[in-house]
């Protein structure tokens, strides 16, 4: 006969009693099959973060281990998408009768898309990183994605400055020789001496939060990259030819970006779609003039909503 074991979270009740907004367990380390619209399933190496609120002031506690084993099984034996996310959140909360009715869970993990190059029809892997979370309120279902997009941002400032010392430059340059010859003029172009100063740029990230429509299906994580990717439209780049890297010059040149200007362009784009409820993005440029970042933020506005 097995040995009878203490249940502390049964059988006793809290030394202060109190309701709790969250309990449960952060940073469990599990793979998971992730389903994404367009995308075959992949495993990731997730983190996850599995809550239901403690609404029984007498209680001693709530019960990990079966938050635990309901994500183990899910790791196990299914795939990560929409519904199996609502059946987990179910599963927390019926798990927990009498104790719980709020249930929160979030994975945390590196998303790997490939990602073509600008023109040489090369292909290479880009990692984003993705959170998933998922909340059930009072049977109210809120499904949350965030991800990162690193980009390159070139200082329109700094670009103005460059071209000032060009002009500079050239003066200096050609302003005696009244027959200025085209070719000269080509070829000192194409001379350090020609193109004295370069703006600088640096590596970017763009942080955003969607709220998926209760219409939504299907985790729309590369939709919501080919949004901001082709908005902000200097991404970072995987397999990268010269032909590429000219082309990244030329797209950098003509998309000059305070850290103002990049969130104000996926603000645009993010109003413009009717595929999210609401969103919050953070826009971080982390800067090469200074030793600190340049950031901005905004939201969508909506009453209830995402705050700044
Ligand atoms: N509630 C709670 N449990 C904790 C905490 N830290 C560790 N645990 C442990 O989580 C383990 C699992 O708890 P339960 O889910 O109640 O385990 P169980 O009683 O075997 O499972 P059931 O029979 O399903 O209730 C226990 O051994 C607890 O000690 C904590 O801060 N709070």
């Amino acid at each position: 006969m097995p040995t009878l074991m203490p249940d502390i979270a049964n059988h006793t009740t809290a030394q202060t009693e109190g309701t709790l907004d969250w309990v449960g367990m952060s940073n469990i380390e599990m793979p998971i099959m992730v389903a994404s619209k367009g995308q075959s399933e992949r495993m990731v190496s997730a983190y996850v973060d599995a809550f239901v609120n403690l609404k029984e002031p007498k209680a001693k506690g709530i019960h990990m281990s079966r938050l635990y084993l309901l994500l183990d099984e899910l790791s196990n034996s299914n795939v990560l998408n929409h519904q199996s996310l609502v059946t987990l959140l179910d599963g927390f909360i019926s798990s927990h009768q009498e104790l719980s009715d709020n249930a929160k869970v979030k994975f945390s993990f590196d998303y790997h898309l490939r990602r073509k190059s600008l023109i040489s029809g090369k292909q290479g892997w880009k990692a984003y990183p993705v959170t998933v979370t998922g909340r059930l309120n009072k049977g109210k279902l809120d499904i949350e994605l965030s991800l990162d997009v690193r980009y390159s941002s070139t200082c329109p400032c700094s670009a103005a400055l460059a071209r000032q010392l060009i002009q500079k430059a050239f003066k200096e340059k050609f302003s005696d020789d009244a027959n200025v010859d085209l070719a000269d003029v080509h070829e000192w172009l194409g001379t350090t001496e020609g193109i004295v100063a370069t703006p600088h740029s640096q590596r970017s990230v763009a942080e955003i939060k969607v709220k998926l429509n209760s219409s939504t299906t299907e985790f729309p994580i590369t939709d919501l990259v080919d949004l901001i990717e082709n908005s902000l439209k200097t991404p970072v780049q995987a397999a990268v030819k010269r032909e590429d890297e000219q082309e990244f010059a030329l797209l950098n040149g003509q998309n000059l970006m305070f850290c103002e200007d990049a969130a104000r362009r996926l603000q645009h784009t993010m109003n413009i779609t009717d595929q999210f409820d609401d969103f919050w993005l953070r826009i971080n440029h982390l800067e090469s003039l200074h030793a600190h970042d340049a950031v901005s933020v905004t939201t969508k506005g909506v009453v209830d909503g995402y705050q700044a």
